[in-house]
């Protein structure tokens, strides 16, 4: 007896083997780019790492060398690519280089039962019938910047508060409050919903973090397939990103129904909220579409935004001097911060405020690794790499928005001035950068990022006040290190704010 279980476990041991073997093999093709071994993505379970270390250590050269590389991620094979032109390449070939999310790919994840069937993730008519819904929503021309800069003053208050609490020179961490107050912007201006974010405990922060929390684990993110077994720990996972979303549709309801307390009338012309209401009620989206779009809508609309004020945050940090002249440029207009910060048109004309947020996001991309087109056919990348049907294809954004063979030799520094001197050739930079795919932040060709604008608008109200009132610096005591996996961005920021008044007055005293 005890030989035979000792030979069926010898067995046992031997198929796992064999099946990890395999598994972790790379594909023949392409056999023309390199192979970033398959540990290389496990390195964040055993060690405390910055990626960004990770990513210069292992992937850099090998990537930039070869312009793609064979790359080992979400527990499979993947082309990851770096070269602009083959990224272009790529954008261009919707049909070719097909947008295969997260619901195809790992169908019984959490991420997937979250985010579901969504605008971003979709393909084909089904992306277009989203778009019909959404695009008009995310694009008009009328953003209530009165509530941004409203929301923006309470960021101030808060941030003082925190500041006074922590002692006069004491940093404070600033994640928490940029997410309290990009949930508010999103929720308020792109989805006529309201939750209280910028108050005290309000509940939506607090299942957002615990969100985030489950969403980025990395032993789940690299391996997906684990979230087929009935763990506690992914049952509770689940039944957190449930409750989140059902936070989502009960607000966007209650919002757009007149006779509730909570609703948030007169809705704009265009809202989203009410387009996709409205697009639900005509059997244009059923119930599961209307949610998963809701959901990765408020997602992406204030994930993204967060990630880049604390990036911009930190860079600014790093560089008082431009801080000084941001505040100049805001001042040579003669408005006063208070009107200022709700003349679009102005603040969209002021070039050193345009260039600082178009460098912040090329050097501190929010996603920073994008893997989800997948080939609908064999094909030949740029004329030499091979892919075979079937293959995950994607890139490494802040990779290639730092190549030096576009940007040049100071590819990796902080430079506003590198996009231009005056808004009309930064506007021309930009859109050659895009079509060039050197500057690919915000995706590209047919499927690039809807909320672009309103995230531009965002970034230069929220500065606009923040440099009206404070200076700030990196505390002392914070290590600068990047976050670990997943979005890339600088870890748990703590920042020192000092008062521009007190500043002046100090200065008057001496
Ligand atoms: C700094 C801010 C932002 C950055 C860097 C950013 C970046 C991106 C990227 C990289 C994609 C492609 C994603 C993918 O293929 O998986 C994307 C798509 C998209 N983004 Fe953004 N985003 C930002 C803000 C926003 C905001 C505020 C919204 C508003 C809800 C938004 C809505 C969308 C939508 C709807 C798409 C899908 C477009 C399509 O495929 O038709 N984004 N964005």
């Amino acid at each position: 007896m005890f030989g035979f279980i000792a030979e069926l476990l010898l067995l046992a041991a031997i198929v796992v083997f064999l099946v990890y073997y395999i598994f972790l093999l790379p594909p023949k093709y392409p056999e023309n780019i390199p192979t970033i071994p398959f540990w290389v993505a496990l390195i964040p379970f055993f060690k405390d790492v910055d990626q960004s270390d990770i990513f210069r250590q292992y992937i850099d050269k090998p990537l930039r060398t070869h312009g793609a590389v064979k790359f080992f991620f979400a527990a499979q094979w993947n082309i990851l690519v770096h070269k602009p032109s083959y990224i272009a390449e790529i954008f261009k070939d919707e049909d070719l280089y097909e947008k295969s999310g997260n619901q195809k790919k790992i169908p019984h994840s959490v991420l997937a039962q979250f985010l579901g069937d969504n605008i971003i993730s979709s393909h084909g008519q089904v992306w277009k019938n989203y778009q019909s819904v959404i695009r008009p929503g995310l694009q008009r021309n009328n953003f209530e910047v009165d509530k941004l800069a409203s929301n923006a003053d309470k960021l101030c208050t808060l941030v003082k508060d925190v500041q006074l609490r922590a002692g006069r020179g004491r940093g404070v961490p600033v994640q928490g409050l940029l997410q309290q107050y990009s949930v508010a912007n999103c929720s308020e201006v792109i989805l006529q919903t309201n939750f209280d974010a910028l108050s005290d405990n309000a509940p939506i922060n607090v299942l957002q973090s615990a969100v985030k929390r489950e969403i980025f684990k990395p032993i789940f993110m690299n391996f997906p397939f684990l979230d087929q077994f009935p763990f506690p720990s992914r049952l509770h996972a689940r039944a957190t990103v449930d409750k989140f979303r059902d936070a989502l549709k009960e607000a966007l309801i209650e919002s757009h129904d007149p006779s509730s307390a909570k609703s948030s009338a007169p809705w704009p012309k265009d809202g989203l909220g009410r387009r996709m209401l409205d697009a639900h009620q005509s059997g244009l989206l059923d119930e599961r579409q209307l949610y998963d779009n809701l959901t990765v809508l408020f997602v992406a609309g204030q994930e993204n935004p967060q990630l880049c004020m604390i990036s911009t945050l930190y860079l600014l940090a790093k560089h008082p001097e431009m801080q000084a002249r941001l505040y100049e440029e805001l001042v040579s207009t003669g408005l006063s911060i208070a009107a200022l910060s709700q003349n679009t048109e102005v603040l969209s004309n002021l070039p050193l405020l345009t260039a600082a947020i178009l460098e912040s996001l090329r050097l501190f991309p929010p996603i920073g690794q994008l893997i989800n087109r997948r080939t609908s056919r064999d094909t030949l990348l740029g004329g030499s790499v091979v892919i075979p049907s079937g293959t995950y294809v994607g890139y490494n954004c802040s990779s290639t928005n730092r190549d030096p063979a576009a940007w040049g030799p100071t590819a990796d520094e902080f430079d506003p001035s590198r996009w231009g001197a005056d808004v009309a050739s930064i506007q021309k930079q930009l859109r050659l950068r895009k079509s060039k795919a050197e500057f690919i932040t915000f995706h590209g060709g047919r499927r690039a990022c809807l909320g672009e604008k309103f995230a531009l608008l965002q970034m230069r109200v929220t500065l606009c006040k923040l440099l009206g009132t404070f200076t700030w610096m990196l505390d002392p005591g914070w290590i600068d290190r990047k976050t670990p996996a997943g979005p890339l961005y600088p870890r748990a920021l703590r920042l020192v704010f000092d008062s521009r008044q007190s500043g002046s007055e100090r200065k008057a005293e001496h």
